[in-house]
């Protein structure tokens, strides 16, 4: 646990560049206080030396301008009346207005009780007044320091796009001490722990003060990136190295363990990676890898079907198909473009998979990709089996790896279901058109990367040459205005199955 309680000007003078915070504070009006609150509210001032609970501000991260607010521990532990959620709201709406990137750092003991109801409703005013700031596609990023609790937690802390935490922090909903003496018993040791949260997928990332401005920059980097780079030329001959091996030559080379993966395709060919953790409510699933990153100097979301996350025991279940939607509406609240990368043996056939509602998830995952109204792109990356992978298909665009392939069920379940044994694999897959070069003729993929001859056996420049395909795709999709480009994604789904001949 956290022993030391970083003020909020000492955060702040670690996170922005040297001498580069300038105040937005006013003075704050106490709303009637009486006798006692009175001498609470001046003894927190001259105890911690600031005027409220929250200072507001601007500094440049790195060089970039950014708006701030932070909780000061020492004043009444950072709670929140209605002064401090004037300051609050007024620094937030000050961001919205110019275009500033909102950085928070709450650190609070919740509704400040001596202002009782109308401080607890703050919480609604803080949150409409960071949804604004969302709405307008501009980033929010939270640190949640220690202790973070209450009404805080429950509103602005709990609203970021990427949301880091302190080693240690108590971060929770109802205080312990509070817990304890309204139920007679401690609350669970180590639950409300930012390392607890992390492993249940609520926060993003546990990091120390000193490490923080590093992720913000790269987030924001990010982010902020221009959406409308250059679009980078192709090499020409690309499609001439594609081989017509047979369907079940891919299904074999896609099944090789060493074969890259989201992960070296990331660490290749992207830059600027922010991985993402879980949902951000209470769910994580390693079958599924979510991050922010660049291919070039394109910026997107990614989410990707890590293999690596997904074993005979563990397959990817309907967690995974949560989490892909959280990095759908990252794309949709920030107008990034979403990379999507299919890569399962197939999704979690199990009672567990049944009563977190998977089926339910691939529809929603459908619908969603369907709808988005930003850029996407899907990657046919290995194995795209079943409802799994059918959940993160839809797209502006499709691309392959050569031996991407794509099926209703492994071509060993289709030969169970025609000939009544597994044998006759081979020869289903070839007949089911599942190839990448297949789709690529039925007008499903769009662009095949070879694979020379085999992505496992050349895995960092199969990997950079999908990237310079990610980074052409993705900078072509943005410079094409969104209405033309969500109406040929319409026309692109109407037509599915219409030009293609019959596969059996
Ligand atoms: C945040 C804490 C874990 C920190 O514990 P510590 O032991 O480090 O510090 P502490 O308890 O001595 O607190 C430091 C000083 O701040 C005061 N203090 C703490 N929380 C306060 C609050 N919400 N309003 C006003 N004062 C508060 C304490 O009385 C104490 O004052 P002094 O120094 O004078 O003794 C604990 O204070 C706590 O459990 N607070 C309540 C958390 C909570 O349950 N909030 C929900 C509120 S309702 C809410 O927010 C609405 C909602 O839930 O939606």
């Amino acid at each position: 646990m956290s022993t030391t309680r970083l003020g909020a000007h000492d955060l702040l003078a670690l996170v922005l560049d040297t001498g580069s915070y300038s105040s937005w504070d006013e003075e704050p009006v106490d709303v009637r206080p009486g006798p006692e609150y009175a001498v609470a509210l001046a003894s927190a001032r001259e105890k911690s030396g600031v005027d409220e609970a929250i200072i507001t501000g601007e500094g440049l991260l790195r060089g970039r301008r950014v708006a701030v607010v932070a909780g000061e521990f020492a004043f009444l532990a950072g709670s929140i009346g209605v002064a401090a959620s004037d300051r609050l709201t007024r620094a937030v709406r000050r961001a919205t207005a110019e275009g500033l990137p909102l950085l928070a750092a709450p650190v609070s003991g919740g509704t400040r009780m001596q202002e009782g109801t109308v401080a607890f409703l703050q919480m609604v005013r803080i949150t409409a007044a960071v949804t604004a700031h969302k709405a307008a596609g501009l980033p929010y990023l939270v640190y949640l320091r220690h202790p973070t609790t209450g009404g805080v937690l429950a509103s602005w802390g709990s609203l970021g796009h990427v949301t880091v935490a302190e080693p240690g922090a108590l971060i929770g909903f109802l205080g312990p001490r509070v817990y304890e003496a309204l139920h007679g018993r401690p609350f669970p040791e180590g639950v409300q722990r930012a390392e607890n949260l992390f492993a249940h997928g609520i926060v993003d990332a546990v990091l120390e003060p000193e490490r923080v401005a590093d992720v913000l920059d790269r987030a924001l980097t990010v982010l902020t990136a221009s959406r409308t780079p250059a679009v980078p030329s192709l090499p020409t001959d690309l499609d001439s190295l594609v081989e017509n091996a047979p369907a079940w030559d891919s299904v074999v080379t896609s099944r090789r363990k060493e074969r890259p993966g989201i992960r070296r395709l990331l660490r290749y060919a992207a830059r600027d990676v922010v991985p993402l953790n879980g949902t951000g409510a209470g769910e994580s699933d390693p079958g599924l890898l979510l991050a922010l990153a660049r291919f070039g100097e394109v910026p997107c979301v990614v989410l990707g079907q890590d293999r690596r996350g997904q074993t005979e025991t563990r397959p990817m279940g309907p967690a995974a198909l949560r989490e892909a939607q959280r990095g759908m509406r990252l794309a949709r609240e920030l107008h990034l473009p979403l990379v999507a990368v299919i890569d399962t043996p197939g999704a979690a056939l199990s009672q567990e998979a049944e009563e977190g509602g998977m089926a339910g998830e691939i529809a929603r995952c459908l619908a969603e990709l369907v709808e988005l109204r930003a850029p996407t792109l899907s990657v046919l990356l290995g194995p795209g089996t079943g409802g799994g992978a059918l959940a993160l298909v839809p797209a502006d665009r499709t691309v392959a790896a050569e031996h991407g392939w794509l099926s209703p069920l492994p071509p060993e379940g289709a030969s169970a279901i025609v000939h009544r044994d597994v044998s006759h694999a081979p020869e289903m897959a070839q007949a089911q058109g599942v190839r990448s070069t297949d789709l690529l003729r039925a007008g499903l993929v769009d662009r095949v990367v070879p694979e020379l001859p085999d992505a496992t056996v050349e895995p960092e420049a199969f990997c950079r040459r999908l990237g310079a395909v990610l980074q052409h795709e993705l900078a072509t999709l943005l410079a094409t205005p969104d209405d033309e480009r969500h109406a040929a994604r319409l026309e692109r789904f109407a037509a599915l199955g219409q030009v293609a001949e019959p596969a059996i």
